[in-house]
């Protein structure tokens, strides 16, 4: 079965391009000033017009107010938003506001961090899993950290849902056999710098995908 694909932090038309060239279902869209990956309003829509319809466009966000998840739904046409460090209960009201897709962020590094998947249970749509970043860290995402994807052999998923965290063409195909996932995310495992996305790393990981 095809496993799918999100490349996340994208900022750039090349970048884009070279997802959509790699057959990524979903390109991410970081609204988060301290990351090196945030895009702003007007950087948002005019990326989002490269975007064919068939691609999905993922705001990525950590815990945003009303005013921000409005204004970015609306310049970068999102499709789904992607919650970080946001409650359940927050999640659900955003969903219910926006009418998009909703994706929980669960933040791993022991298997008792996978019981947050479970409230998120009537609240979002999609659950992406992806490596705890330390306390105190600038980023909750995005910093190339892994878990261990064992934890997510037999794990009951309450909503369907995605990998993240430290993935890159070498390490994917392992990652997807041992996790059994069907649908992976990438930022930093496709970038020459933090925030610099590389359109050969991309086309790498893509391919290394289709080959899982
Ligand atoms: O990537 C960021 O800068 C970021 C900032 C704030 C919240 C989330 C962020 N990234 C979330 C993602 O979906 C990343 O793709 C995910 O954490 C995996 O990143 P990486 O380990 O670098 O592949």
């Amino acid at each position: 079965m095809r496993v799918s694909i999100k490349i996340c932090g994208v900022s750039t038309p090349e970048a884009i391009d070279a997802a959509v060239a790699g057959g990524a279902s979903h390109i991410g869209f970081v609204f988060f000033p301290p990351s090196p990956r945030h895009v702003g309003f007007e950087q948002a829509a005019a990326l989002a017009d490269r975007v064919p319809s068939h691609v999905r466009k993922v705001g990525v966000f950590v815990d945003p107010d009303d005013a921000l998840v409005e204004s970015t739904v609306s310049a970068g046409r999102l499709d789904a938003l992607q919650l970080h460090k946001t409650a359940p209960a927050r999640a659900a009201a955003i969903r219910s506001r926006t009418k998009c897709e909703l994706w929980g962020a669960v933040a791993v590094k022991r298997r008792e961090d996978l019981d947050a998947a479970q409230r998120f249970r009537g609240a979002a749509d999609r659950i992406l899993y992806d490596a705890k970043t330390p306390e105190g860290a600038k980023l909750p995402g995005g910093m190339g950290m892994r878990f261990d994807w064992k934890l997510l052999d037999g794990f009951p998923h309450p909503l369907p849902w995605l990998l993240s965290g430290g993935l890159d063409a070498a390490n994917v195909a392992d990652a997807v056999g041992t996790a059994g996932a069907r649908m992976v995310d990438v930022s930093s495992g496709v970038e020459s710098a933090p925030g610099v996305k590389d359109v050969d790393k991309i086309a790498a990981f893509c391919k290394a995908v289709a080959q899982c």
